[in-house]
Protein backbone atom coordinates (compact mmCIF):
# COMPACT_ATOMS: atom_id res chain seq x y z
CA UNK A 1 0.00 0.00 0.00
CA UNK A 2 1.32 3.38 -1.20
CA UNK A 3 -0.77 5.90 1.28
CA UNK A 4 -1.15 9.40 0.52
CA UNK A 5 -0.77 11.77 3.09
CA UNK A 6 -1.64 15.30 2.59
CA UNK A 7 -0.96 18.16 4.78
CA UNK A 8 -3.62 21.02 5.53
CA UNK A 9 -3.47 24.39 7.62
CA UNK A 10 -3.60 27.91 7.19
CA UNK A 11 -1.22 29.91 5.76
CA UNK A 12 2.87 30.30 7.94
CA UNK A 13 1.71 27.20 9.97
CA UNK A 14 4.76 25.41 9.15
CA UNK A 15 3.23 22.87 6.28
CA UNK A 16 5.80 23.41 3.67
CA UNK A 17 8.55 23.07 6.97
CA UNK A 18 7.33 19.75 7.90
CA UNK A 19 7.12 19.07 4.01
CA UNK A 20 10.54 19.17 3.97
CA UNK A 21 11.23 17.84 6.78
CA UNK A 22 9.38 14.51 5.99
CA UNK A 23 10.94 14.21 1.96
CA UNK A 24 14.41 15.00 3.42
CA UNK A 25 15.07 17.68 0.42
CA UNK A 26 14.56 21.37 0.00
CA UNK A 27 11.54 20.62 -2.14
CA UNK A 28 8.97 23.25 -1.24
CA UNK A 29 9.91 26.53 -1.23
CA UNK A 30 10.15 28.32 2.93
CA UNK A 31 9.35 31.99 3.31
CA UNK A 32 7.53 34.01 6.25
CA UNK A 33 5.55 35.42 4.19
CA UNK A 34 2.43 33.82 4.18
CA UNK A 35 1.32 31.87 1.32
CA UNK A 36 4.34 30.88 -0.57
CA UNK A 37 3.53 27.29 -1.43
CA UNK A 38 2.12 28.44 -4.56
CA UNK A 39 1.17 24.49 -5.94
CA UNK A 40 0.11 21.70 -4.70
CA UNK A 41 3.31 19.18 -4.60
CA UNK A 42 3.90 15.44 -4.18
CA UNK A 43 6.79 14.19 -2.14
CA UNK A 44 8.24 11.07 -1.40
CA UNK A 45 8.18 11.04 2.13
CA UNK A 46 9.79 8.86 4.98
CA UNK A 47 9.65 8.83 8.57
CA UNK A 48 11.02 5.89 10.58
CA UNK A 49 10.18 2.18 8.15
CA UNK A 50 7.47 4.30 6.63
CA UNK A 51 6.87 5.61 3.16
CA UNK A 52 4.58 7.65 1.74
CA UNK A 53 3.19 10.44 -0.99
CA UNK A 54 2.85 13.62 1.04
CA UNK A 55 1.26 16.30 -0.74
CA UNK A 56 2.10 19.74 0.35
CA UNK A 57 -1.23 22.09 -0.20
CA UNK A 58 -0.67 25.34 -2.33
CA UNK A 59 -0.63 28.02 0.01
CA UNK A 60 -2.67 31.53 -1.16
CA UNK A 61 -0.84 34.48 -3.13
CA UNK A 62 -2.93 36.81 -1.78
CA UNK A 63 -4.46 37.57 1.51
CA UNK A 64 -7.64 38.96 0.45
CA UNK A 65 -9.37 38.43 3.99
CA UNK A 66 -12.77 38.31 2.06
CA UNK A 67 -11.94 35.48 -0.19
CA UNK A 68 -9.57 33.80 1.82
CA UNK A 69 -12.00 31.27 3.97
CA UNK A 70 -13.84 30.28 1.11
CA UNK A 71 -10.67 29.48 -1.17
CA UNK A 72 -9.09 27.49 1.50
CA UNK A 73 -12.03 25.48 1.60
CA UNK A 74 -12.03 24.55 -2.15
CA UNK A 75 -8.44 24.09 -1.41
CA UNK A 76 -8.65 21.92 0.88
CA UNK A 77 -11.20 19.75 -0.25
CA UNK A 78 -9.30 19.03 -3.42
CA UNK A 79 -6.03 18.18 -1.91
CA UNK A 80 -8.03 15.59 0.42
CA UNK A 81 -9.94 14.14 -2.18
CA UNK A 82 -6.89 12.14 -2.62
CA UNK A 83 -5.43 11.26 0.17
CA UNK A 84 -5.36 8.51 2.26
CA UNK A 85 -5.02 10.52 5.53
CA UNK A 86 -4.77 14.19 6.25
CA UNK A 87 -2.46 16.24 8.87
CA UNK A 88 -4.06 19.03 9.68
CA UNK A 89 -1.35 21.95 10.96
CA UNK A 90 -1.70 24.37 13.89
CA UNK A 91 0.78 26.98 14.86
CA UNK A 92 0.63 26.38 18.51
CA UNK A 93 2.08 29.38 19.42
CA UNK A 94 -0.19 31.62 17.62
CA UNK A 95 -2.84 29.05 19.48
CA UNK A 96 -6.05 28.65 17.62
CA UNK A 97 -7.41 31.21 15.22
CA UNK A 98 -11.09 31.73 13.78
CA UNK A 99 -9.14 30.56 10.69
CA UNK A 100 -8.17 27.19 12.37
CA UNK A 101 -11.42 27.00 13.54
CA UNK A 102 -13.29 27.23 10.11
CA UNK A 103 -10.47 25.21 8.76
CA UNK A 104 -11.14 22.55 11.42
CA UNK A 105 -14.54 22.34 10.33
CA UNK A 106 -14.04 21.78 6.97
CA UNK A 107 -11.64 18.96 7.86
CA UNK A 108 -13.97 17.63 10.46
CA UNK A 109 -16.68 16.82 7.74
CA UNK A 110 -14.45 14.85 5.00
CA UNK A 111 -14.24 11.01 5.32
CA UNK A 112 -10.64 10.92 5.85
CA UNK A 113 -8.46 9.84 9.30
CA UNK A 114 -6.89 13.77 10.45
CA UNK A 115 -4.11 14.31 12.60
CA UNK A 116 -3.78 17.14 14.29
CA UNK A 117 -0.74 18.70 14.74
CA UNK A 118 0.24 21.47 16.73
CA UNK A 119 3.54 23.10 14.94
CA UNK A 120 5.94 25.00 16.63
CA UNK A 121 5.91 23.81 19.35
CA UNK A 122 9.61 23.61 20.52
CA UNK A 123 10.45 25.34 24.02
CA UNK A 124 7.09 25.99 26.42
CA UNK A 125 6.24 28.77 24.21
CA UNK A 126 3.75 26.41 22.29
CA UNK A 127 1.67 24.90 25.45
CA UNK A 128 -1.57 26.81 26.02
CA UNK A 129 -1.82 26.19 21.74
CA UNK A 130 -1.69 23.04 22.59
CA UNK A 131 -4.42 22.75 25.57
CA UNK A 132 -6.45 25.24 22.96
CA UNK A 133 -6.27 22.83 20.10
CA UNK A 134 -8.10 20.06 21.68
CA UNK A 135 -11.15 22.51 21.41
CA UNK A 136 -11.23 21.92 17.36
CA UNK A 137 -12.64 18.14 17.74
CA UNK A 138 -10.29 16.63 16.07
CA UNK A 139 -9.05 14.47 18.74
CA UNK A 140 -5.56 14.60 20.38
CA UNK A 141 -3.03 17.21 19.01
CA UNK A 142 0.36 15.78 18.41
CA UNK A 143 2.94 18.35 19.28
CA UNK A 144 5.96 18.91 17.01
CA UNK A 145 8.42 21.50 15.74
CA UNK A 146 8.82 21.03 11.98
CA UNK A 147 11.20 23.28 12.44
CA UNK A 148 13.71 21.56 14.75
CA UNK A 149 12.63 18.07 14.22
CA UNK A 150 10.92 17.28 17.65
CA UNK A 151 8.03 15.07 17.86
CA UNK A 152 8.22 13.17 15.04
CA UNK A 153 8.66 9.95 16.49
CA UNK A 154 4.42 10.44 17.84
CA UNK A 155 4.16 11.93 14.43
CA UNK A 156 4.93 8.28 13.38
CA UNK A 157 3.11 6.46 15.56
CA UNK A 158 -0.16 8.53 14.72
CA UNK A 159 0.59 7.60 10.99
CA UNK A 160 1.50 4.23 11.69
CA UNK A 161 -1.92 3.70 13.71
CA UNK A 162 -3.84 5.19 10.52
CA UNK A 163 -1.67 2.85 8.33
CA UNK A 164 -2.69 -0.48 9.63
CA UNK A 165 -6.47 0.68 10.18
CA UNK A 166 -5.89 1.50 6.24
CA UNK A 167 -4.40 -1.76 5.55
CA UNK A 168 -6.79 -3.70 7.95
CA UNK A 169 -9.77 -1.74 5.61
CA UNK A 170 -8.41 -2.43 2.23
CA UNK A 171 -9.25 -6.56 2.41
CA UNK A 172 -13.28 -6.91 2.00
CA UNK A 173 -14.54 -3.54 2.01
CA UNK A 174 -13.96 -0.91 -1.06
CA UNK A 175 -15.40 1.50 1.18
CA UNK A 176 -14.36 0.54 4.39
CA UNK A 177 -11.98 3.81 5.66
CA UNK A 178 -11.90 5.34 8.89
CA UNK A 179 -14.65 8.04 8.58
CA UNK A 180 -14.20 10.98 11.02
CA UNK A 181 -17.28 12.48 10.15
CA UNK A 182 -18.81 13.93 13.42
CA UNK A 183 -21.16 16.48 14.18
CA UNK A 184 -19.41 20.17 14.55
CA UNK A 185 -22.27 21.15 16.45
CA UNK A 186 -20.29 22.21 19.16
CA UNK A 187 -23.22 22.64 21.56
CA UNK A 188 -25.45 19.50 22.26
CA UNK A 189 -24.77 15.78 22.52
CA UNK A 190 -27.26 15.45 18.89
CA UNK A 191 -24.87 13.96 16.54
CA UNK A 192 -25.35 14.09 12.89
CA UNK A 193 -25.84 10.58 11.91
CA UNK A 194 -23.98 10.10 8.64
CA UNK A 195 -23.90 6.17 8.14
CA UNK A 196 -27.05 4.72 6.89
CA UNK A 197 -26.92 6.01 3.01
CA UNK A 198 -26.24 4.57 0.07
CA UNK A 199 -22.85 6.02 -0.08
CA UNK A 200 -22.23 5.40 3.13
CA UNK A 201 -23.80 2.26 4.71
CA UNK A 202 -23.49 1.66 8.47
CA UNK A 203 -21.30 -1.28 8.32
CA UNK A 204 -22.23 -3.71 11.00
CA UNK A 205 -19.93 -6.66 12.11
CA UNK A 206 -21.60 -9.90 13.16
CA UNK A 207 -19.30 -11.77 15.89
CA UNK A 208 -19.47 -14.41 17.96
CA UNK A 209 -18.28 -17.66 19.12
CA UNK A 210 -18.79 -20.82 16.79
CA UNK A 211 -22.28 -22.27 16.77
CA UNK A 212 -24.08 -18.87 18.13
CA UNK A 213 -25.77 -18.45 14.62
CA UNK A 214 -24.33 -15.75 13.42
CA UNK A 215 -24.56 -17.22 9.73
CA UNK A 216 -28.68 -17.85 10.60
CA UNK A 217 -29.08 -14.27 11.94
CA UNK A 218 -27.48 -12.81 9.09
CA UNK A 219 -29.90 -15.11 6.76
CA UNK A 220 -32.82 -14.40 8.43
CA UNK A 221 -31.88 -10.44 8.27
CA UNK A 222 -31.38 -10.42 4.51
CA UNK A 223 -34.22 -12.84 4.14
CA UNK A 224 -32.07 -15.34 1.84
CA UNK A 225 -29.72 -17.94 1.92
CA UNK A 226 -27.13 -15.55 0.99
CA UNK A 227 -24.12 -16.49 2.47
CA UNK A 228 -24.39 -20.02 2.43
CA UNK A 229 -24.17 -20.05 -1.08
CA UNK A 230 -21.35 -17.66 -1.34
CA UNK A 231 -17.69 -18.95 -2.71
CA UNK A 232 -16.75 -22.27 -1.04
CA UNK A 233 -15.31 -22.32 2.34
CA UNK A 234 -11.52 -21.79 2.95
CA UNK A 235 -10.80 -19.58 -0.35
CA UNK A 236 -10.97 -16.11 1.73
CA UNK A 237 -9.44 -15.32 4.79
CA UNK A 238 -11.48 -11.97 5.14
CA UNK A 239 -14.70 -11.77 6.68
CA UNK A 240 -17.39 -11.48 3.94
CA UNK A 241 -19.67 -8.20 3.48
CA UNK A 242 -23.02 -8.15 2.12
CA UNK A 243 -25.04 -5.20 1.59
CA UNK A 244 -28.59 -4.87 2.41
CA UNK A 245 -31.41 -2.39 3.37
CA UNK A 246 -33.37 -2.07 6.51
CA UNK A 247 -35.74 0.34 7.14
CA UNK A 248 -34.64 2.58 4.41
CA UNK A 249 -31.58 2.64 6.04
CA UNK A 250 -28.18 0.88 4.12
CA UNK A 251 -26.38 -1.28 5.85
CA UNK A 252 -23.19 -3.59 5.52
CA UNK A 253 -23.11 -6.55 7.29
CA UNK A 254 -19.98 -8.64 8.18
CA UNK A 255 -19.88 -12.28 9.08
CA UNK A 256 -16.73 -13.95 10.69
CA UNK A 257 -16.19 -17.76 10.58
CA UNK A 258 -19.24 -19.17 9.60
CA UNK A 259 -18.41 -20.05 6.27
CA UNK A 260 -15.02 -21.31 6.93
CA UNK A 261 -16.55 -23.90 9.08
CA UNK A 262 -16.18 -26.88 7.00
CA UNK A 263 -12.94 -26.05 6.28
CA UNK A 264 -10.90 -25.79 9.17
CA UNK A 265 -10.22 -28.81 11.53
CA UNK A 266 -12.62 -28.75 14.56
CA UNK A 267 -9.28 -27.73 16.99
CA UNK A 268 -7.90 -25.08 15.14
CA UNK A 269 -11.65 -22.95 15.43
CA UNK A 270 -11.40 -22.20 19.40
CA UNK A 271 -8.23 -20.43 18.81
CA UNK A 272 -9.39 -18.76 15.41
CA UNK A 273 -12.87 -16.48 16.19
CA UNK A 274 -11.53 -14.50 18.08
CA UNK A 275 -8.58 -13.59 15.67
CA UNK A 276 -11.74 -13.58 13.03
CA UNK A 277 -13.92 -11.14 15.22
CA UNK A 278 -10.88 -8.52 15.67
CA UNK A 279 -11.02 -8.49 11.68
CA UNK A 280 -14.61 -8.16 11.64
CA UNK A 281 -14.55 -5.98 14.56
CA UNK A 282 -11.66 -3.49 12.68
CA UNK A 283 -14.43 -2.93 9.75
CA UNK A 284 -16.94 -2.25 11.82
CA UNK A 285 -18.75 0.93 13.12
CA UNK A 286 -21.29 -1.47 15.73
CA UNK A 287 -20.88 -5.00 16.25
CA UNK A 288 -23.58 -7.04 17.34
CA UNK A 289 -22.16 -10.23 19.39
CA UNK A 290 -24.35 -12.85 19.04
CA UNK A 291 -24.24 -14.85 22.38
CA UNK A 292 -26.52 -18.46 22.36
CA UNK A 293 -29.30 -17.63 24.98
CA UNK A 294 -28.67 -20.94 26.80
CA UNK A 295 -25.11 -20.91 27.48
CA UNK A 296 -24.57 -16.67 27.56
CA UNK A 297 -21.50 -15.37 28.59
CA UNK A 298 -18.82 -17.98 28.18
CA UNK A 299 -15.01 -17.00 28.62
CA UNK A 300 -15.03 -16.41 24.69
CA UNK A 301 -17.99 -14.36 24.51
CA UNK A 302 -16.30 -12.05 27.06
CA UNK A 303 -13.57 -12.29 25.39
CA UNK A 304 -15.19 -10.69 22.53
CA UNK A 305 -17.07 -8.52 24.09
CA UNK A 306 -13.59 -6.78 25.50
CA UNK A 307 -12.13 -7.04 22.00
CA UNK A 308 -14.99 -4.45 20.82
CA UNK A 309 -14.77 -2.48 24.09
CA UNK A 310 -11.04 -2.02 23.47
CA UNK A 311 -11.24 -1.09 19.66
CA UNK A 312 -14.00 1.35 20.62
CA UNK A 313 -16.96 0.27 18.33
CA UNK A 314 -20.34 0.38 19.39
CA UNK A 315 -21.73 -2.69 20.46
CA UNK A 316 -24.99 -4.44 20.97
CA UNK A 317 -25.48 -7.80 22.19
CA UNK A 318 -27.76 -10.28 20.93
CA UNK A 319 -29.17 -13.57 22.60
CA UNK A 320 -29.79 -15.98 20.34
CA UNK A 321 -31.93 -19.54 20.04
CA UNK A 322 -34.74 -17.06 22.77
CA UNK A 323 -37.22 -19.86 20.64
CA UNK A 324 -35.35 -22.80 22.79
CA UNK A 325 -35.98 -20.82 25.94
CA UNK A 326 -38.78 -21.95 28.46
CA UNK A 327 -39.33 -19.57 31.12
CA UNK A 328 -37.85 -16.39 29.55
CA UNK A 329 -38.39 -14.07 32.55
CA UNK A 330 -36.29 -15.88 34.88
CA UNK A 331 -33.83 -16.62 32.02
CA UNK A 332 -33.81 -12.89 31.19
CA UNK A 333 -33.57 -11.86 35.04
CA UNK A 334 -30.25 -14.54 35.51
CA UNK A 335 -28.86 -12.49 32.35
CA UNK A 336 -29.25 -9.24 33.27
CA UNK A 337 -28.02 -10.14 36.76
CA UNK A 338 -24.97 -11.65 34.94
CA UNK A 339 -24.37 -8.94 32.88
CA UNK A 340 -24.17 -6.33 36.04
CA UNK A 341 -21.61 -8.33 36.86
CA UNK A 342 -19.66 -9.23 33.41
CA UNK A 343 -20.07 -6.29 31.48
CA UNK A 344 -19.04 -3.54 33.85
CA UNK A 345 -17.37 -1.72 31.16
CA UNK A 346 -20.00 -1.17 28.75
CA UNK A 347 -22.73 -0.25 31.74
CA UNK A 348 -26.31 0.12 30.62
CA UNK A 349 -25.18 -1.70 27.24
CA UNK A 350 -28.34 -2.99 24.76
CA UNK A 351 -29.16 -5.84 25.09
CA UNK A 352 -31.83 -7.83 22.86
CA UNK A 353 -33.35 -11.35 23.02
CA UNK A 354 -33.23 -12.89 19.17
CA UNK A 355 -34.18 -15.61 17.43
CA UNK A 356 -32.33 -15.84 13.88
CA UNK A 357 -34.11 -18.80 13.15
CA UNK A 358 -38.21 -17.14 13.29
CA UNK A 359 -36.70 -13.93 12.63
CA UNK A 360 -38.16 -12.90 16.73
CA UNK A 361 -36.66 -9.67 17.87
CA UNK A 362 -34.39 -8.49 15.04
CA UNK A 363 -36.27 -5.11 14.54
CA UNK A 364 -35.88 -4.68 18.06
CA UNK A 365 -31.84 -5.67 17.24
CA UNK A 366 -31.74 -3.07 14.47
CA UNK A 367 -33.07 -0.21 16.22
CA UNK A 368 -30.56 -1.19 19.21
CA UNK A 369 -27.68 -1.21 16.14
CA UNK A 370 -28.60 2.02 15.34
CA UNK A 371 -29.09 3.54 18.26
CA UNK A 372 -25.33 2.39 19.71
CA UNK A 373 -24.49 4.05 16.67
CA UNK A 374 -26.26 7.67 17.75
CA UNK A 375 -24.64 7.35 20.89
CA UNK A 376 -20.79 6.40 19.34
CA UNK A 377 -20.74 9.33 17.48
CA UNK A 378 -22.21 11.27 20.70
CA UNK A 379 -20.83 15.47 21.28
CA UNK A 380 -21.04 16.88 24.69
CA UNK A 381 -20.81 20.97 24.70
CA UNK A 382 -17.54 21.90 26.89
CA UNK A 383 -20.00 24.15 28.72
CA UNK A 384 -21.73 21.15 30.19
CA UNK A 385 -18.93 18.93 30.44
CA UNK A 386 -17.71 22.15 32.80
CA UNK A 387 -20.24 22.15 34.98
CA UNK A 388 -20.55 19.22 35.91
CA UNK A 389 -16.96 18.71 36.57
CA UNK A 390 -17.39 21.57 38.77
CA UNK A 391 -19.86 19.61 40.98
CA UNK A 392 -17.15 16.76 40.90
CA UNK A 393 -14.90 18.67 42.44
CA UNK A 394 -17.20 20.31 45.34
CA UNK A 395 -18.80 16.79 46.28
CA UNK A 396 -16.52 14.16 45.67
CA UNK A 397 -12.63 15.55 44.99
CA UNK A 398 -9.95 13.25 43.87
CA UNK A 399 -8.06 12.31 46.77
CA UNK A 400 -5.19 13.74 48.29
CA UNK A 401 -2.12 12.18 47.80
CA UNK A 402 1.24 12.34 50.15
CA UNK A 403 -1.07 14.79 51.41
CA UNK A 404 -1.65 17.37 48.34
CA UNK A 405 -4.63 17.32 47.04
CA UNK A 406 -4.70 16.51 42.92
CA UNK A 407 -6.78 19.09 41.44
CA UNK A 408 -9.22 18.41 38.40
CA UNK A 409 -9.03 21.90 36.06
CA UNK A 410 -11.15 21.40 32.90
CA UNK A 411 -13.18 18.58 31.22
CA UNK A 412 -13.02 18.61 27.44
CA UNK A 413 -14.36 16.07 24.54
CA UNK A 414 -11.71 15.58 22.35
CA UNK A 415 -12.89 12.95 19.85
CA UNK A 416 -16.54 11.24 18.71
CA UNK A 417 -16.41 7.48 17.53
CA UNK A 418 -16.53 6.55 20.27
CA UNK A 419 -16.79 9.51 22.72
CA UNK A 420 -12.92 10.44 23.89
CA UNK A 421 -12.67 12.71 26.73
CA UNK A 422 -9.90 14.66 28.25
CA UNK A 423 -9.53 16.07 31.79
CA UNK A 424 -6.59 18.30 32.85
CA UNK A 425 -5.44 18.25 36.24
CA UNK A 426 -2.46 18.39 38.30
CA UNK A 427 -0.28 15.15 38.78
CA UNK A 428 -2.42 12.90 36.36
CA UNK A 429 -0.32 9.92 37.16
CA UNK A 430 -1.29 9.86 40.71
CA UNK A 431 -5.45 9.27 40.27
CA UNK A 432 -5.85 6.12 41.09
CA UNK A 433 -8.26 4.02 38.86
CA UNK A 434 -11.38 3.44 40.61
CA UNK A 435 -11.75 7.57 40.40
CA UNK A 436 -10.87 6.97 36.57
CA UNK A 437 -14.08 4.83 37.18
CA UNK A 438 -15.93 6.84 39.02
CA UNK A 439 -15.78 9.50 36.76
CA UNK A 440 -15.86 7.51 33.21
CA UNK A 441 -19.35 6.06 35.17
CA UNK A 442 -20.57 9.95 35.70
CA UNK A 443 -19.73 11.11 32.34
CA UNK A 444 -21.84 7.91 31.39
CA UNK A 445 -24.63 8.47 33.55
CA UNK A 446 -25.01 12.45 33.34
CA UNK A 447 -25.00 12.35 29.51
CA UNK A 448 -26.83 9.19 28.88
CA UNK A 449 -24.09 7.48 27.22
CA UNK A 450 -24.65 3.65 28.37
CA UNK A 451 -22.93 0.94 26.91
CA UNK A 452 -20.86 2.94 24.84
CA UNK A 453 -17.39 2.88 25.08
CA UNK A 454 -15.65 5.71 26.81
CA UNK A 455 -12.60 7.02 26.96
CA UNK A 456 -11.17 9.13 29.47
CA UNK A 457 -7.32 10.28 29.58
CA UNK A 458 -5.46 12.90 31.82
CA UNK A 459 -3.69 15.34 30.60
CA UNK A 460 -1.34 17.66 33.18
CA UNK A 461 -2.51 21.22 32.88
CA UNK A 462 -3.63 23.91 33.50
CA UNK A 463 -7.38 25.12 32.43
CA UNK A 464 -6.82 26.51 28.83
CA UNK A 465 -9.26 29.32 29.02
CA UNK A 466 -7.26 30.07 32.75
CA UNK A 467 -3.90 30.16 30.46
CA UNK A 468 -5.34 32.59 27.72
CA UNK A 469 -7.29 34.98 30.31
CA UNK A 470 -2.90 35.06 31.99
CA UNK A 471 -1.60 35.79 28.89
CA UNK A 472 -4.05 38.91 28.64
CA UNK A 473 -3.14 40.37 32.07
N1 LIG B 1 9.50 28.25 15.69
C1 LIG B 1 9.17 27.50 14.67
N2 LIG B 1 8.95 28.04 13.47
C2 LIG B 1 8.58 27.24 12.44
C3 LIG B 1 8.41 25.84 12.63
N3 LIG B 1 8.03 25.32 11.46
C4 LIG B 1 7.95 26.34 10.58
N4 LIG B 1 8.30 27.50 11.17
C5 LIG B 1 8.36 28.82 10.54
O1 LIG B 1 7.08 29.27 10.16
C6 LIG B 1 7.14 30.02 8.96
C7 LIG B 1 6.17 29.46 7.93
O2 LIG B 1 6.59 28.19 7.54
P1 LIG B 1 6.12 27.52 6.18
O3 LIG B 1 6.57 26.12 6.21
O4 LIG B 1 6.49 28.36 5.02
O5 LIG B 1 4.54 27.63 6.37
P2 LIG B 1 3.36 27.16 5.40
O6 LIG B 1 2.28 26.67 6.28
O7 LIG B 1 3.87 26.24 4.37
O8 LIG B 1 2.92 28.52 4.77
P3 LIG B 1 2.21 28.84 3.38
O9 LIG B 1 3.16 28.40 2.34
O10 LIG B 1 2.05 30.29 3.49
O11 LIG B 1 0.92 28.12 3.34
C8 LIG B 1 8.60 29.98 8.51
O12 LIG B 1 9.21 31.14 8.97
C9 LIG B 1 9.16 28.78 9.25
O13 LIG B 1 10.54 28.90 9.49
C10 LIG B 1 8.68 25.29 13.93
O14 LIG B 1 8.58 24.09 14.18
N5 LIG B 1 9.04 26.16 14.92
N1 LIG C 1 -33.31 -22.98 17.80
C1 LIG C 1 -32.49 -22.12 17.21
N2 LIG C 1 -31.37 -22.55 16.60
C2 LIG C 1 -30.57 -21.66 16.02
C3 LIG C 1 -30.86 -20.27 16.04
N3 LIG C 1 -29.87 -19.63 15.37
C4 LIG C 1 -29.01 -20.57 14.95
N4 LIG C 1 -29.43 -21.80 15.33
C5 LIG C 1 -28.75 -23.08 15.07
O1 LIG C 1 -27.46 -23.05 15.66
C6 LIG C 1 -26.51 -23.73 14.83
C7 LIG C 1 -25.36 -22.80 14.49
O2 LIG C 1 -25.81 -21.75 13.66
P1 LIG C 1 -24.86 -20.98 12.65
O3 LIG C 1 -25.64 -19.87 12.10
O4 LIG C 1 -24.22 -21.92 11.71
O5 LIG C 1 -23.79 -20.48 13.68
P2 LIG C 1 -22.49 -19.60 13.45
O6 LIG C 1 -22.39 -18.71 14.62
O7 LIG C 1 -22.53 -18.99 12.11
O8 LIG C 1 -21.41 -20.68 13.56
P3 LIG C 1 -19.93 -20.75 12.92
O9 LIG C 1 -20.12 -20.90 11.45
O10 LIG C 1 -19.35 -21.96 13.55
O11 LIG C 1 -19.23 -19.50 13.31
C8 LIG C 1 -27.29 -24.19 13.60
O12 LIG C 1 -27.66 -25.52 13.80
C9 LIG C 1 -28.51 -23.31 13.59
O13 LIG C 1 -29.61 -23.90 12.98
C10 LIG C 1 -32.06 -19.85 16.72
O14 LIG C 1 -32.40 -18.67 16.80
N5 LIG C 1 -32.84 -20.81 17.28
Amino acid sequence: MNATVAIIGRPNVGKSTLFNRLVGKRLALVDDTPGVTRDRRPGDARLGDLRFTIVDTAGLEDADKATLAGRMRKQTEEAIQDADVVLFVIDARAGVTPLDAHFAEVARKIARPVILLANKAEGRAGEPGIYEAYSLGLGEPVPISAEHGEGLSDLYDALREEFEKLEAAEGPSEEAETDIVIDPDADGEEDDEPAGTVDRPLRVAIAGRPNAGKSTLINKLLGEERLLTGPEAGITRDSISVDWVWRERHVKLFDTAGMRRKARVQEKLEKLSVADALRAIKFAEVVVVTLDANIPFEKQDLQIIDLVQREGRALVIAFNKWDTIEDRTEVWTEIKYQAERYLNQVRGVAMVPISATTGQGLDKLMEAVFDAYKMWNARVSTARLNKWLEGVVAHHPPPAVAGRRIKLRYLTQAKTRPPHFIVFCSRPEQLPEAYLRYLVNGVRETFKLPGTPIRLSFRKGENPYANKAKKKR
